[in-house]
């Protein structure tokens, strides 16, 4: 399984979390998150695609952020349309015709979430992500009933996240076993591996890193 891990805010602290080989990382851009990012990314290995993480923002902004940090996905995480991520994955096509960026659309599960409302974002996005719903739009740092997923009836690959902590190690073990992890691409990490908001423990990652 792929890993992500989220929420990087120092350049120093990127180097070091490099050295794990994770196979995205992740950067928000959202002013309200005490993750909010915008320093400067050093040079990683290209194995690592850098992704933006947006809350509502504009497509000029979007494209805008991808041209000065280089990204290679961008992760919706609020309630953007289905017309929205279409019409930005047109013109991410436009924009950057020798490079295909990814979009990765976040759906926030709760317990009585309803998979039929992915549907019509099927065609739009390359990735769906399942967080948890909570008080804030994500880094929450709350695990959701991933046995949900028993209603996943879509053949789109997704990103588990919500809360990840090496506490979960042995449940992500028993959850790759079943059938309902079929479809799971990534685990992705943010807050449970943190000395404080954005600054992210290596070593607790490379334990993470060592089960995948
Ligand atoms: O981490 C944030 O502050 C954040 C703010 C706004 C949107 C997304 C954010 N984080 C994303 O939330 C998930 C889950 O994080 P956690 O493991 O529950 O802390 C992750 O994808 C982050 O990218």
């Amino acid at each position: 399984m792929k890993l992500k891990i989220c929420g990087m805010k120092y350049p120093e602290n990127m180097i070091e979390v490099a050295s794990v080989a994770p196979d995205y990382m992740g950067f928000i851009f959202y002013e309200k998150s005490s993750r909010y990012f915008t320093g400067t990314i050093p040079q990683l290995p290209s194995s690592i695609k850098k992704v933006g993480v947006f809350v509502k923002a504009s497509d000029t902004e979007i494209i805008q952020k991808i041209n000065y940090y280089r990204l290679d996905a961008v992760q919706l995480h609020g309630d953007e349309t289905p017309m929205f991520c279409k019409a930005l994955r047109h013109q991410l096509k436009r924009t950057f015709p020798l490079k295909t960026i990814e979009i990765i659309k976040v759906f926030s599960v709760g317990n009585t979430f309803n998979f039929d409302q992915l549907m019509p974002f099927q065609d739009h996005c390359d990735y769906f992500l399942f967080d948890t719903k909570g008080k804030l739009p994500g880094g929450n740092g709350e695990t959701f009933n991933w046995q949900l997923l028993e209603h996943y009836t879509f053949t789109k690959p997704y990103f588990l996240s919500g809360g990840i902590g090496l506490e979960n190690i042995e449940a992500l073990e028993k959850f790759k076993n079943k059938a309902i992890s079929k479809y799971c691409y990534a685990i992705d990490v943010n807050s449970k591996f943190e000395i404080e908001p954005g600054l992210k423990d290596k070593e607790k990652l490379q334990q993470l890193k060592n089960t995948l």
